[in-house]
């Protein structure tokens, strides 16, 4: 709950503001050009720090008969007001070593002038200025909760910097960006707040008035040792007004960085000090960080931080969007206590209702009696005898926002009929508690007396449609709800599918297998290891077959079932046959661009993505263990490998068949064997690439801990976290 509270209060900010906030940052990034554009011109003169006042008195007084000030600003550039021998008077820049003139001060181009008053004031004056003020205290309070928020979503202040998991563009670089640009935009909007207070006079800078006896004063004497015009480099001035004329009286005065001057005129005696106040210091820090004045590298940092504030606005209202859009739960035909099938979604960001809804509908649709709603709104349900819990998983295993309570009412709420029940879990492989929170809602409905389950706990990984539907068949064919798979309508992107030419098929082998390869009728790009989607007539149910790239063709193992829907239509296709298809990409199986050394693990079909991999004439290591189960078994992909070897774009070949003699040989066991290679690969920041049956995958696993934890001192997870081990397992 806690959570919402910080991401409507962002949003709400992000909102009120919003137009404020545009132009502010817009004009600040055409500003952020105006300090750059002052720095590169060429009026800085090198080693002023070396420099003392005096020098520069001396080298002017010697050109000039009358100088009326001297400035240096924040780009170190010293400029002049001084009276010409032959009486003219002249202003600009100069060098301070020898007073030579440089030129006049450039003026401030019509659109920064312009841009600087919209910034301002938005050319509405007093309002104006306050309505920008308030969008800067706006967008710090915005930066301050969406830091709260990015704290929240990592799981604590100490995981503020961790690894962000990528899995929508808008949401990455909101939380990537705004961790990096956190700094400056606060120091951009507190800086201007602090300004627009100054403006209005909320903060007032009150300066101590200079006082000087001239009783008191010493002996006219010309500069001593410690003056303190000898003792000032020329880079802590800020401005020198010389005296009006010759009196005694008169005075030099001398702005610091940190106090007033008045200096004599012929002693250089200090007859007056006033320390700046801390309100002047302020300002002037306040200045130079909100405008860049000064240092072209600040600038850059502003107009990058400008640009990912636009960047936020877009990716902002973008997430929010996508959140509305895609959380809409369908209007209920049937009460709570009337429906036969109680459907409770637990969602964070949406996602999970897009697979409900069209659950919903399908059920809707066959006369099913059918109530939806969230987790949090868990009651009693008099007539129900079904119920289905779809939900994510959020934080490190926590509740998605609207479940937080279910638990807790679980335990609460009496419930008088006996029901069954079913739990989805929705999440994400990289996330190290996999669906956590719907183990534990599975967990504490195993314990209730009044619910039964009628099959086990189901993960589903990304938001995969085609598991969701494999779970809907299991689900259907246990509850007879007459739900029809093929037709729902769990997709909400359109499918743009490609054509493709069947060039090539062989015959089936002794193990029912056959190579189909495959000719894009387009130029497509993919790589091994991506996935073709093909959604059958008959069934209407998508499969994913991983690809080998062979010559620019897609090549599949593919196993012969006798009732499978997929296998028998590819099997039964003519060559040159036209096929609809997608391919997706699927860089988490793809062989990494700079891993120097990789491992090939397989069984059966499962080596399709590799005859690709290993046919990549890439200058990088490569070893491929298969298992198969005869002789017969390995003839299909013989030639592919017998020629990569030849070419050397592989290294080695091991292979396990396990019916061709006694004592069955399994692709984990002649692991066990090569552990030297596994070992040295892994050592050396190389990749295990694992692909073919769930069984398969988990043995291979268990040999790999065994040889790292042995031969490396470390167990497996750390190269699994290292991202050393992919796997496409099925
Ligand atoms: C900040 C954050 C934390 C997440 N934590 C987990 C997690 O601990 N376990 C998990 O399996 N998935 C986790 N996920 C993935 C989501 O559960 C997954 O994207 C899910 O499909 C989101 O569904 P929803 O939009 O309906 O909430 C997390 C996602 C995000 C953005």
């Amino acid at each position: 709950m806690i959570i919402s509270i910080w991401r409507y209060s962002h949003l709400a900010l992000a909102i009120t503001s919003f137009v404020f906030v545009f132009l502010a940052t817009v004009t600040g990034i055409v500003l952020a050009f105006q300090p750059i554009s002052e720095q590169i011109q060429p009026f800085k003169i090198d080693g002023i720090e070396q420099l003392n006042v005096e020098q520069t008195v001396a080298s002017f007084k010697k050109q000039y008969p009358e100088i009326i000030t001297i400035e240096v600003d924040a780009n170190q550039f010293v400029s002049a007001s001084v009276i010409t021998k032959d009486g003219k008077s002249l202003n600009g820049y100069f060098n301070p070593k020898n007073a030579s003139f440089l030129g006049e001060k450039p003026e401030v181009s019509n659109l920064f002038k312009f841009t600087t008053n919209l910034h301002r004031s938005l050319f509405l004056k007093g309002v104006g200025r306050f309505f920008v003020g308030l969008g800067s205290f706006l967008l710090f309070l915005i930066a301050v909760t969406g830091s709260i928020l990015i704290i929240k979503r990592q799981s604590g202040i100490k995981k503020f910097f961790s690894k962000v998991v990528n899995e929508d563009f808008a949401q990455y670089w909101h939380v990537i960006l705004g961790r990096l640009s956190l700094i400056p935009i606060l120091i951009i909007t507190l800086t201007g707040v602090y300004l627009s207070l100054l403006k209005f006079d909320i903060i007032e800078e009150k300066k101590e008035k200079h006082t000087i006896n001239f009783e008191t004063t010493a002996e006219a004497e010309i500069m001593p040792e410690t003056s303190v015009f000898k003792t000032t480099t020329l880079d802590h001035v800020e401005t020198l007004e010389f005296p009006f004329s010759t009196d005694e009286e008169d005075y030099f005065s001398l702005k610091l960085k940190n106090k007033e001057l008045l200096v004599h005129q012929y002693s250089g005696q200090v007859l007056s000090e006033v320390k700046n106040p801390i309100v002047t210091f302020l300002s002037n820090w306040s200045l130079v960080l909100h405008t860049g004045k000064g240092s072209i590298l600040w600038s850059i940092i502003l107009l990058i931080a400008c640009i990912n504030i636009l960047f936020f606005i877009y990716s902002g209202f973008k997430m929010t969007i996508d959140r509305r859009k895609k959380t809409v739960i369908p209007k209920n035909k049937f009460t709570k206590d009337n429906a036969d099938i109680i459907i409770l979604v637990g969602s964070e960001t949406g996602s999970t209702y897009h697979l409900a809804t069209a659950f919903f509908k399908g059920l809707l649709d066959k006369g099913n009696r059918v109530f939806i709603s969230d987790l949090n709104s868990y009651t009693s349900y008099k007539s129900a005898s079904q119920l289905i819990v779809l939900t994510s998983t959020y934080g490190e295993g926590e509740a998605p926002i609207n479940a937080k309570k279910f638990l807790t009412l679980l335990n609460t709420v009496k419930q008088e009929r006996l029901i069954h029940y079913a739990v989805v879990g929705f999440g994400s492989l990289q996330y190290p508690e996999y669906c956590k929170y719907a183990q534990l809602v599975d967990a504490n409905l195993q314990v209730h007396k009044q619910f039964q389950p009628n099959m086990e706990l189901f993960k589903i990984h990304n938001q995969s449609e085609t598991e969701f539907k494999n779970w809907a068949k299991k689900w259907n064919n246990i509850v007879a709800s007459g739900l029809d798979i093929a037709n729902l309508k769990v997709s909400n992107k359109p499918r743009k599918e490609q054509l493709f030419t069947v060039i090539n098929k062989t015959e089936t082998n002794i193990d029912n297998t056959f190579l189909i390869t495959l000719k894009p009728n387009k130029k497509l790009k993919f790589k091994s290891g991506d996935l073709l989607s093909v959604i059958p007539k008959k069934d209407k149910i998508e499969r994913l077959y991983s690809i080998g790239k062979i010559d620019g063709n897609i090549v599949i193992s593919v196993k012969k079932h006798e009732f499978g829907v997929c296998s028998n239509y590819f099997y039964n296709l003519k060559k040159n046959a036209q096929i609809k298809a997608v391919i997706n990409k699927n860089s988490n199986f793809n062989v990494p661009k700079k891993a120097q050394s990789v491992i090939f693990i397989s069984n059966g079909t499962g080596i399709g993505p590799f005859l690709g991999m290993i046919q990549q004439s890439k200058p990088i290591t490569k070893h491929l263990f298969w298992g198969g189960r005869t002789q017969q078994s390995l003839k299909l992909y013989k030639n592919t490998i017998d020629s990569s070897l030849k070419n050397n774009t592989l290294t080695s070949f091991n292979v396990a068949l396990s019916q061709e003699t006694s004592d069955k040989v399994y692709v984990q066991d002649i692991l066990e064997k090569q552990y030297t290679i596994i070992a040295d690969v892994l050592n050396t920041k190389g990749v295990i690439m694992i692909c073919g049956s769930i069984a398969m995958q988990n043995q291979v696993l268990e040999v790999l801990n065994k040889i790292t934890t042995k031969k490396l001192q470390q167990p497996l997870s750390v190269f699994e976290q290292n991202k050393q081990i992919l796997t496409d397992c099925y």
